[in-house]
């Protein structure tokens, strides 16, 4: 038997109120694609964190390659041979790719010397980079393989990869898959997260499978359906959620010919943009990300104001409406970056529901005041109807994982009772629990691209392509059903996402391609959100 590249043992981290990690034991073989599965707030991200050297472990112990193995920075965990491409990427748009990498590096070559590194690496590896462009104007799949070349850059002997392909094409899927293989020939060792559960089948030979901070079973997923991994994760039988039918109504939202700048560098115009939703309607907007989708959120939370005409809620013209004005009226929003935009970061949930709440659940009273009282009560709702995992309604948005924060957020708003709901990126970390095949066809998860990505030639679907679609894998908009309709159902969130939504197919919309953006000038990538109103 072949000796452990790392040895996870009996790790152990708590937080207030938390068990991240209980007694965690593991071994990653060398040359080997590892996954880590477990549902939201499961505790992936607190191990990878310790393996990385961003946590520090309250107990336990790890070895790498037989050495003892306890970073207390990444910087340690870099040296000693661990490299870690996280679901967020942290590059300046303004730079080029080369210089993005030598920022990353503690003694970096000259630049020339760098950028024939990055050449070979990329080429060695089959993942296509050009070291001289601007970050800004690639797609996201190239950003990711900036991520990846800087790691290999270091010659890691564990490479951890958190969601990887949640922001990527189905073609750059491909092509990521093809190069860990490779890596993988090549020795290098690879801890992989996600919630595909179909991807990690096709990828992995190992599964460690955590559940409430402790490891409950370990597997090959080869020889696993993705519904028997998903029941691993949940510690139970899937109920695969009811759709119930629903009677579409009467035009709720209707976008027409919307043209309007971005108001972000590096950002996408709205050029020509016509819709209408139904009540009781889903409507998908797709297309590779950057392409429009954050804009047109803006648009329609009020956070852009637009000209007359072009945006109407039930007949009356919004366009120039404030977020709030929106809100009163029943057009809500869930943007997609959650902290910092959905959700304050270092404000508690009872606050954070109080933010979006406070008109439509009338949470102030005597002139203004906070009524926390009923603040609090209808974020404890929100935690209890969406299966938010957290210790209760006083802990910061920043405390929570990053799927079950996702929970909340969405819940906020269904919670509200919205005439029309827009949501950007409604599955982002939040999570599949059978991957995109499976059989018991349970909420799909499906993130097209992340922060500010444009399209490459052949990286996505063809421009103005129309055809019907299920799922809402880019943004959707999803208006109430009439009254009577039905509520959520199932003591589940996605139960009752897939009651609201009807199961209805739904038209798919892809913004026309407008010309390239230009600048170059910002750090992009920080503060979003930033300077808008909160939706
Ligand atoms: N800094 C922190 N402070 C307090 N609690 C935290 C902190 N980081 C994580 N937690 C808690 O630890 C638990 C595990 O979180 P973790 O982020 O590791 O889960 P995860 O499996 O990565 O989830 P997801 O799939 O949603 O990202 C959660 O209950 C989370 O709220």
């Amino acid at each position: 038997m072949t000796e452990a590249l790392l040895a996870v043992r009996g790790i152990t981290k708590a937080y207030p109120g938390v068990v991240a990690n209980s007694d965690v034991s593991f071994d990653i073989s060398p040359a080997s694609i590892h996954a880590l599965l477990g549902e939201n707030g499961a505790g992936k991200s607190t191990l990878v964190k310790a393996i990385y050297g961003l946590v520090r472990p309250d107990a336990g112990t790890m070895t790498l390659a037989g050495r003892p193995h306890a970073p207390a920075s990444p910087r340690e965990a870099r040296e000693a041979g661990v490299a870690m491409v996280f679901q967020h990427f942290s590059l300046f748009d303004a730079l080029s790719v080369a210089e993005n990498i030598a920022l990353g590096m503690e003694n970096p070559p000259p630049l020339r010397d760098l950028s024939a590194r990055i050449r070979e690496v990329s080429q060695d590896y089959g993942l296509p980079l050009d070291p001289g462009r601007t970050v800004g104007d690639l797609s996201a799949g190239e950003r990711q393989r900036v991520e990846i070349v800087r790691c290999l850059l270091q010659n890691p002997r564990l490479l951890i990869m958190d969601e990887p392909t949640s922001v990527l094409t189905p073609q750059e899927v491909a092509i990521l898959f093809s190069t860990l293989r490779k890596l993988r020939e090549g020795g290098t060792a690879i801890l992989y997260i996600s919630h595909k559960l179909e991807e990690i089948r096709a990828l992995c030979e190992k599964a460690t499978i955590l559940r409430g901070g402790r490891v409950v079973a370990t597997c090959d997923p080869r020889e696993r359906s993705a519904r028997q991994m998903a029941e691993m994760m949940v510690g139970g039988a899937l109920r695969a959620p009811a759709r119930a039918e629903v009677p579409v109504g009467e035009v709720v939202l209707a976008v027409e010919r919307l043209s309007a700048p971005s108001p972000r560098l590096h950002g996408m115009p709205l050029r020509d943009v016509s819709f209408a939703v139904r009540a009781g309607e889903v409507l998908g907007i797709g297309g590779v990300a950057g392409n429009g989708q954050d804009e047109l959120l803006l648009a329609l939370s009020g956070e852009m104001r637009v000209a007359p005409g072009m945006v109407r809620l039930k007949g009356e013209d919004v366009g120039a409406l404030s977020p709030s004005g929106r809100r009163m009226r029943g057009l809500l929003c869930a943007p997609e970056e959650r902290n910092g935009h959905a959700a304050a970061a270092d404000m508690t949930l009872t606050e954070n529901a109080f933010m979006t709440a406070r008109m439509r659940k009338g949470l102030t009273r005597g002139g203004g005041f906070v009524d926390w009282r009923g603040a609090r009560a209808f974020a404890t709702r929100i935690i209890e109807t969406f299966d938010v995992r957290t210790p209760g309604p006083e802990v910061t948005a920043r405390q929570l994982s990053g799927g079950n924060l996702q929970k909340f957020v969405i819940g906020r708003e269904i919670l509200q009772r919205p005439e029309v709901l827009v949501v950007n990126q409604p599955t982002w970390g939040g999570g599949c629990r059978c991957g995109g095949g499976d059989p018991a066809g349970a909420a799909r998860s499906g993130r097209t691209g992340g922060r500010r990505r444009r399209r490459q030639p052949g990286s996505g679907r063809a421009d103005g392509d129309q055809r019907p679609f299920r799922c809402p894998e880019r943004g959707a908009a999803v208006p109430r059903p009439p009254r009577g309709g039905a509520e959520r159902g199932g003591d589940r969130a996605d139960a009752g996402w897939s009651a609201r939504n009807g199961g209805r197919p739904c038209r798919l919309t892809v913004p026309p391609r407008p010309a390239p953006a230009c600048s170059r000038s910002a750090p992009a990538g920080h503060g979003r959100g930033a300077g808008h109103d909160h939706p």
